[in-house]
């Protein structure tokens, strides 16, 4: 596996990359769509294309389609409302952005994904399948979440995370995240006193820093889910630039804006990263000391017969957290069996196939 991109000076000679422009960037202060920003976005991304960079672009920006084109007032608070928003939205931003890159005599393809579609290995395998052939065939991908399935417990909300699970599907050189503010900051960028980071080497330097919410009504998740998946990029060794969308050309260019968080790790597990910082859980396992053991000592699966009880309402194959008789947080996986079941068989030998399979499993004290 190759490791990502050492420094910027790389960025323009860089052949594949995924950029996400955010809701904030997108958005007009009436909750319409910025067409001028989708414009010079796409124009600036095609010269990126004429130099043979090849990228795809996560684009957020559906929903605000939608309440331009529906004449709402304002955005929809409710998520029937936002959903409905984003269904007509989407037909809407697509065309814009099709129009665009034609222009350029570029073709895109849409691509709406679910988390699920990117964590559950049959579907993982897909879309990556998929992916690659449209940028062999120097296709755009243009992708957002599909917000039309909004309700399921796997919807991920916002698209920071999609984006860095899409790098590593498609093996990106560096993911860009391009926001409304111009780097990340120490603190909220408004706060007196706070300061620009313009590179962090390591994520154990952001405990120090307050990095919250989103900072316009349209946003979703903040620079804190920029954060989460700059760590997961950089953790599969893919380097991420975080800035605004103001900043494309300059950033595209190698020059030294926004933050750069750098590659820590070589290209590992995704859907191991993806359980254990992204994914919401939908219920727990309470262990004895025996199972927290087992696990804790590697490569077992959790088996029924060390479970005293279980939490929630799931579905095979949903997150759960995996909690010890001390009540402290021991593992993360995916379920191996619905709730009901695991309820009926916990602390019973010999009940079958693992509560987890280790090969869903994350130790999270480790
Ligand atoms: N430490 C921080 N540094 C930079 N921005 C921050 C920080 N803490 C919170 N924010 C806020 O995060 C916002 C960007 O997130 P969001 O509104 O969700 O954008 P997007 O729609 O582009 O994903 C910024 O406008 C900023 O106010
Ligand atoms: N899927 C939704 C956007 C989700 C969202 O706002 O995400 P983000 O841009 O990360 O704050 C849309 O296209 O409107």
């Amino acid at each position: 596996m190759k490791w990502g991109l050492a420094n910027r000076s790389l960025v323009p000679s860089a052949p594949k990359f995924v950029v996400k422009v955010g809701s904030s960037s997108l958005t007009l202060p009436d909750g319409t769509l910025n067409h001028e920003q989708l414009n010079i976005l796409s124009d600036t991304l095609a010269e990126a294309y004429s130099r043979d960079q090849r990228f795809a672009l996560v684009s957020s920006g559906a929903v605000a389609a939608g309440v331009g084109s529906l004449g709402m007032t304002s955005r929809p608070t409710d998520m029937a409302g936002l959903q409905a928003a984003s269904m007509v939205g989407q037909t809407k931003l697509m065309a814009e952005y099709s129009e665009r890159f034609n222009a350029h005599n570029i073709s895109i393809g849409q691509v709406l994904l679910t988390a699920d579609d990117v964590i559950r290995r049959n579907h993982y395998r897909n879309a990556r399948l998929a992916l690659d052939r449209l940028l062999t065939m120097g296709i755009v991908p243009i992708v957002n979440e599909n917000d039309a399935v909004a309700t399921s417990e796997l919807r991920l909300g916002d698209n920071d995370r999609l984006a860095a699970l899409i790098a590593h599907l498609i093996d990106a050189d560096f993911l860009l995240l391009l926001t409304d503010v111009d780097a990340l900051y120490s603190g909220p960028p408004k706060e007196p006193g706070s300061r620009r980071i313009p590179f962090v080497g390591d994520m154990s330097e952001l405990q120090n820093y307050s990095i919250t919410g989103r900072g316009s009504s349209f946003g979703t998740g903040g620079m804190a889910t920029k954060v989460t998946a700059a760590r997961m990029a950089t953790a599969f060794g893919i380097p991420t630039i975080v800035t605004s969308a103001d900043n494309l050309g300059r950033a595209l260019a190698g020059e030294p804006v926004g933050t750069w968080f750098a590659a820590t790790g070589t290209k590992s597990n995704a859907r191991a990263l993806w359980i254990a910082h992204a994914a919401q859980s939908s219920g727990q396992l309470r262990l004895d000391a025996g199972a927290v053991a087992a696990l804790e000592s590697g490569g077992n699966s959790l088996l029924a017969v060390g479970v005293t009880d279980v939490v929630g309402t799931f579905d095979p194959g949903d997150p759960i957290d995996i909690i010890g008789p001390d009540g402290n947080l021991v593992a993360r996986g995916l379920a191996g069996w619905d709730s009901e079941r695991l309820r009926a068989s916990a602390g019973v030998a010999g009940a079958g196939r693992p509560a987890v399979h280790v090969d869903d499993m994350v130790l999270m004290r480790h």
